[in-house]
């Protein structure tokens, strides 16, 4: 009987399945969008029981279209949307709050209460990370100190944390199973990326039990076995990594030096370094890519929060474009953007600025100034971005890079693919599979239980189906991003800190 490998994908708008075969070729996938609520300005929020209902949803129907069940899946390999915080009950399985998700600012605040006095770069050497209201650990003492009778069940052991994947898996065994992997728990603000533990200083700087915490593993291995009745047996459950680790697996950067940028809601631009845990001291993250094989790989992170979302907000928010896809042919109809510079800081400003107050602006505007520009500069918005994120990471790991890499929904863009190579004066690789990050995940699974052998067997499935090569003449590339420097300068100016 032939096998395949089933890959949830839990991302910030959609929940997603595939079914893979043992070339690494999709069999069938299936995809439902879910509610975001956006309860205050700056929150965001997910039903957990949506999260979990769309999930299961669409396992359920990528395993039938496929015609199969149970017993055809080898394994399960999971992967989510990061840093979103999930309490729940453990004898209810019942969350306490909504999710609150990676982008929401609520704790900003308190971050910035914590900066002054707080040394900064002690929490950075255990946790590679900086302080801000991105990670879960200031979330989830949002929910134990605001919602009402959570601090007690919590002292009293009643309370369950857990990032997406630790509540998929949580589901799927019928709370028999809480656990998370090495690369989501590194991005809590908890997890000590050195010792890879929970930290017990960091436990208590931010008031939260131990015994709310899962179980942290490796990235591939068995964790345990599905008790829903979505399949039809038990299937193991045996890879979990964060969506852009999993991504950078997916593309096979599995050397050191090696990037991949993810275009979807936000941008996210990962370099493996190996084995060795460093700590640049520029505004670049170091994160834990994976744990395979009993051995820990790191990266350098640079997070971008609204990349792709920008399209969605000219489609739903301006109403000028009716399909994310639309938005290339209308930048399209104009030579650049007429002099209109945009930086959409809609939810603050990631790496390298970490400034959680920043908000969008757009300027440069004439009375010749048309929907065609302002398409044009939200693409190159996203290109920019990624360019100050770039030059964040060559600094870090004190070389150039290369070639990038890139996938997510943002990079079936081929204008916003060419403009991203100009800009950047580097090659941009557009794999022929671009959903790479339930490719990772399915990887990870599918090691963990030898349905590939090791990595150089799946090292081969990886192509690039088109490079991207940079035509722009440099004074015109260096013009552009002085222009764009001079955007975010007015942006910061403006904002408070
Ligand atoms: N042709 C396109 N040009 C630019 N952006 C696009 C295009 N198609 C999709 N997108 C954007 O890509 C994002 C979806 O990518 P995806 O990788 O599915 O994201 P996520 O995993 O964050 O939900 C959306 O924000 C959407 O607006
Ligand atoms: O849902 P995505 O793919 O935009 O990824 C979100 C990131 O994991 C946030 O850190």
């Amino acid at each position: 009987m032939n096998k395949y490998i089933l890959s949830l994908d839990q991302g910030t708008t959609s929940s997603r399945a595939i079914v893979f075969d043992q070339a690494g070729n999709v069999v069938s996938l299936a995809q439902k969008e879910f509610t975001q609520h956006f309860p205050q300005a700056g929150w965001v929020e997910h039903d957990p029981r949506e999260i979990w209902s769309t999930q299961a949803g669409v396992a359920a129907e990528a395993t039938v279209k496929a015609g199969l069940n149970g017993t055809n899946i080898a394994a399960i390999g999971i992967t989510n949307q990061r840093e979103t915080t999930i309490v729940w009950n453990r004898a209810t399985g019942q969350p306490v709050y909504n999710a609150i998700v990676w982008q929401d600012r609520r704790t900003a605040e308190y971050c910035n209460h914590l900066r002054e006095t707080h040394r900064e770069d002690l929490i950075r050497q255990k946790t590679g990370l900086v302080i801000d209201a991105y990670f879960s650990a200031t979330k989830i003492r949002w929910i134990l100190d605001n919602v009402p009778g959570a601090r007690e069940q919590a002292e009293a052991g009643e309370l369950a944390f857990g990032t997406v994947d630790t509540w998929l898996v949580w589901n799927l065994t019928r709370g028999v199973v809480h656990v998370t992997d090495v690369s989501n728990a590194s991005r809590t603000l908890l997890f000590n990326i050195q010792t890879l533990d929970w930290d017990d200083d960091l436990l208590e700087l931010f008031t939260i039990p131990r015994s709310m915490l899962p179980q942290v593993k490796a990235s591939s291995e068995v964790y345990g076995e599905t008790k829903t009745t979505i399949f039809a047996s038990k299937v193991p459950i045996a890879g979990i990594a964060g969506d852009q680790q999993a991504a950078l697996f997916g593309q096979m950067c599995v050397e050191p030096g090696m990037v991949k940028n993810t275009y979807g809601t936000g941008c996210f631009m990962l370099m493996n370094i190996g084995t060795q845990c460093l700590m640049p001291s520029d505004n670049v993250l170091t994160t834990v890519a994976w744990k395979v094989g009993g051995q820990v790989n790191y990266a350098f992170e640079g997070s971008i929060f609204i990349a792709g979302a920008v399209v969605q907000w000219l489609r739903d928010g301006l109403g000028i474009i009716r399909s994310s896809s639309e938005v290339e042919t209308l930048a399209a109809q104009v030579e650049d953007s007429g002099g209109v510079s945009f930086v959409p800081a809609f939810t603050g400003l990631g790496t390298p600025h970490w400034n959680p107050y920043a908000t969008g602006m757009m300027i440069g505007m004439t009375r010749g100034t048309k929907a065609a520009h302002i398409a044009r500069a939200s693409l190159e918005a996203i290109a920019y971005q990624t360019v100050e994120v770039l030059r964040a990471m060559e600094a870090a790991a004190g070389r150039p890079v290369k070639e990038l890499r890139v996938d997510g929904g943002a990079t079936a863009n081929n204008l916003l693919m060419q403009f991203q190579a100009d800009v950047l004066q580097t090659k941009v690789i557009r794999p022929t599979f671009t959903e790479t990050t339930a490719l990772g995940a399915a990887y990870l699974a599918g090691l963990a239980v030898g349905y590939w052998k090791d990595i150089d067997e799946i090292k081969r499935f990886w192509k690039a189906e088109r490079v991207f090569e940079p035509t722009m003449a440099p004074e015109k590339v260096a013009e552009g991003f002085a222009r764009w420097q001079r955007a975010i300068r007015t942006v910061l100016a403006w904002t408070r800190m």
